[in-house]
């Protein structure tokens, strides 16, 4: 009894229990008398004293000022559990451990000396066959006559049961606590199998998991179990005659074997418990929410035979607990997985990108190898995305990957980064390019075998970029970006290829991001302006047009032409914020010169590719017009023939929205794409513009002669006009005229220029609306402008 575990009761101070008990025999003595009259010597009141506190059912016992027991009931002797019926002459230390007699003795002592109760203190001991036993005791002053104290009087209470109970709900609860903070179930499943270990004598708890294929289990857990054992049994069959736990997630319920040297489960392995001194093992299934058996819970007992109904019930709170355990386990795996994993082909994802590379290069450290970064994504996925549908895509997809994936090699790593993109990361002798650029090779072969697609034979060829580690980079992060450029370089010269990582790509990222933060100033620095170039009627000669065109005023370089900067802007995505400031200067200036009385003209404004694919393109078409108060019907947008057949579905649903609101469509570049006629006939435009490239040899060329006449007799087929752009001679014009062609745009009219020079021209304009000088020959009867006459 240790003097530690003792808890005094603090407030409420019960009545005296001595009293208490006294009164209570009085009234067993007088309700016994009443109810079974007996013989005068027997009425006797010390001997239905002595009967009540011997068959008490708590424990009651009187000590000397030695300690000595005088008087002991039985239930006293039971607390003790020292094996004897009769304490009479005994001291705690005949009975306990020299210690924790000492602590009992010290207490009682001090009541001696003090003549203060101790009352309701909570015992715990071990008793002779080691089992804890918990006691509420309260010890009191025995006095004699002249109020002496002669000893102490106790009473004392076993408490195990609730303790027990006790200590089972606050385990329980600590366990499910630990579950809910995601501890690991090697934490967990010993936690579990001590709390039921202390709850019943003579147990050795076990778990046992179900393994993936469901074939056979695998331990777990048991901490008290010897490891050889622990062992042999792992990876033990599930079947119909496998022990108590095998055979149990065999059948999916309770399997208590009584005695394992009799039970034919047990025939063959009871040779493998026999060391161990068990006899009987109770097994249940734990199972998870939905029923599926995920493992077993066994207690070995050195004792046959079968549970008691608490320990019963104890397998049933330990499955219960252990399957919530395994679940949320599996849920947390699988939440997990699905954050480091892509959910369409199973690979690795970006997340998990860097740390695998990480790795890829210590372990390439430690084994003086080399890593190799391929950086590969599909060639014209979007084609089959966009022809045969997402699902035909998607399959595209799981097919490539589990291709790629079935040759990895050990080590290798294959991350899926989005889209089309894949990262393989393979480990490699240190300089041997060639090698990696073989087995890269291979992997491009596999992936460019045929795949059959919503019943379509398809071929996909990958362009692959390769930075090797350590020569290419360091660090995953320079790795990673190396090889990206080595992709890009890959599909500039071509597409279907492998190209490893070089320094002069870098010089030349560096440069692009240099030139990206320069652009990005510009259009902070509002650093851009637009000149225009006039469009000219051939029939009438007037100005009914001009087109504006975009210059850069650098600070450093000087006026720059489109082409220096917009193939770049695209690139980057800058070109979006540029067509709107664009889009909304030619707006604003149209309406400035209308407003200012000048001849009413249309603005013609040419839009990018990335442009017109932005969600809300129309919207910010409808706010430039809007914001600048100009009319729809004064605005022309430029579509270039590639940018409409990238996407020709969408590309015609933008432009009758575009229509709807009321500005010109035209087709820019016409010819140099690759435009179906029955495409064209669908497409809300008003004019074709014949590319500069057939205008330019015109009238010598006969290729280009051919093809200016067929634009020309196309399109008014179609009943679309034509302008013919880059016209800069008057044998050029003629030629134009004489094939029909309904306007032109070209030096021989007017190189474009700033506003401030349209205006002035527009402003000499003639009544008519002719351009000055434009449209009247000496003779006045046609056109003989003077190649730069209006520049
Ligand atoms: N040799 C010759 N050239 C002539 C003649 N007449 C016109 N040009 C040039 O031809 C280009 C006509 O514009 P484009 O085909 O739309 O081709 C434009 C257009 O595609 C693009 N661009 C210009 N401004 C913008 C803009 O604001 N946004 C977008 N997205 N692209 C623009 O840049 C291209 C080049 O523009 P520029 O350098 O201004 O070049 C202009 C113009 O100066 C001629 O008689 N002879």
């Amino acid at each position: 009894m240790s003097r530690s575990s003792t808890q005094w009761s603090s407030e409420e101070k019960p009545a005296d229990p001595t009293s208490l008990l006294l009164a209570a025999g009085e009234r067993l003595i007088a309700e016994a008398a009443r109810r079974f009259p007996i013989a005068g010597d027997r009425h006797d009141r010390a001997y239905w004293m002595d009967a009540m506190i011997e068959e008490a059912p708590v424990g009651l016992f009187f000590k000397d000022r030695d300690g000595r027991f005088l008087i002991a009931n039985k239930a006293t002797a039971r607390h003790v559990g020292c094996g004897r019926d009769d304490l009479t002459g005994l001291t705690d230390f005949d009975i306990f451990p020299r210690e924790v007699a000492q602590v009992l003795r010290d207490c009682e002592q001090q009541i001696i000396r003090t003549g203060e109760p101790a009352l309701d203190m909570e015992e715990c001991y071990r008793d002779v066959a080691g089992r804890r036993k918990w006691v509420l005791t309260s010890k009191l002053p025995m006095r004699n006559d002249q109020g002496e104290i002669v000893g102490i009087v106790g009473i004392a209470r076993d408490i195990t049961d609730r303790k027990r109970q006790e200590a089972l709900h606050r385990g329980q609860a600590e366990i499910l606590q630990m579950i809910a903070r995601g501890e690991a179930l090697s934490e967990v499943f010993p936690a579990l199998i001590f709390l039921i270990e202390d709850q019943v004598a003579d147990v050795t708890g076990s778990i046992l998991l179900i393994d993936h294929d469901r074939q056979c289990v695998r331990h777990a857990s048991a901490p008290n179990l010897h490891p050889d054992y622990t062992r042999a049994i792992d990876g033990a069959p599930i079947g119909p005659a496998v022990g108590s736990c095998g055979t149990a997630a065999y059948r999916g319920e309770q399997v208590l074997v009584a005695d394992i040297a009799e039970d034919p489960l047990w025939a063959d392995y009871r040779h493998l418990v026999r060391p161990y001194g068990f006899r009987a093992c109770w097994s249940s299934p734990i199972r998870s929410s939905q029923g599926q058996v995920l493992g077993t819970f066994a207690l070995y007992s050195r004792t046959p035979g079968l549970p008691t109904p608490a320990c019963h019930k104890l397998l049933g709170v330990a499955t219960h607990i252990a399957g919530i355990a395994i679940e949320r386990k599996e849920a947390e795996d699988r939440i997990q997985f699905m954050a480091h994993h892509d959910a369409l082909t199973g690979l690795p994802n970006r997340g998990m990108l860097d740390e695998r590379i990480a790795t890829a290069i210590e372990i390439a450290d430690d084994e003086n190898r080399s890593v190799a970064l391929a950086f590969l994504d599909l060639d014209n996925f979007k084609l089959v995305n966009d022809s045969l549908g997402h699902k035909a895509g998607d399959t595209l997809l799981k097919t490539v990957a589990a291709r790629m994936a079935d040759g990895l090699r050990p080590g290798d790593v294959l991350v899926r980064l989005g889209g089309d993109e894949f990262v393989l990361i393979v480990s490699a002798p240190r300089r041997n390019a060639k090698g990696v650029a073989a087995r890269l090779e291979a992997v491009r072969q596999t992936i460019a075998a045929p795949v059959t697609l919503e019943g379509r034979t398809v071929q996909v060829s990958c362009s692959m970029g390769v930075a090797l580690y350590p020569e290419h980079g360091r660090t995953p992060t320079e790795l990673l970006a190396n090889a990206d450029l080595a992709m890009y370089r890959a599909k500039e010269i071509g597409r279907d290829a492998l190209h490893f990582f070089s320094n002069d790509m870098a010089i030349s990222a560096h440069e692009k991001l240099r030139q990206q933060e320069e652009l990005r100033r510009a259009i902070a620095c509002d650093e851009f302006v637009l000149h225009y170039q006039p469009q000219v009627d051939l029939r009438t000669g007037s100005v009914f047009a001009v087109e504006a065109l975009i210059r850069w005023k650098h600070p450093e370089r000087g006026l720059l032409p489109p082409g220096e900067f917009i193939p770049f802007a695209e690139e980057s995505g800058l070109i979006g914020q540029i067509g709107d400031w664009t889009l909304r200067a030619a707006c604003r200036q149209n309406k400035a010169w209308q407003d200012a009385g000048l001849p009413r003209l249309v603005v013609s404004v040419n839009v990018s590719a990335r442009q017109f694919q932005e969600i809300d393109w129309v919207e910010r078409v409808r706010s430039a017009l809007s914001d600048s108060g100009l009319d729809a019907r004064y605005l022309e947008l430029e579509l270039t023939e590639s940018l409409i057949m990238a996407d020709v579905q969408q590309a015609v649903a933008l432009m009758y929205r575009l229509e709807a609101l009321g500005v010109h469509l035209a087709i820019d570049d016409f010819g140099t794409g690759y435009s179906s006629l029955s495409a064209l006939k669908r497409f809300p435009v008003g004019r074709l513009k014949i590319d500069r490239s057939f205008v330019q040899d015109l009238p010598g060329d006969a290729d280009d002669a051919a093809i200016a006449r067929a634009v020309i007799s196309l399109a008014h087929t179609l009943q679309l006009r034509v302008i013919a752009e880059g016209v800069e001679t008057r044998e050029q014009l003629e030629f134009l005229r004489e094939a029909g062609c309904n306007e032109i745009q070209g030096f021989y009219i007017g190189r474009p220029v700033e506003a401030a020079a349209i205006e002035a021209r527009l402003n000499e304009m003639e009544p008519e609306g002719r351009w000055p000088e434009a449209g009247r020959d000496r003779s006045g009867s046609h056109l003989t402008l003077q190649p730069g006459d209006l520049a």
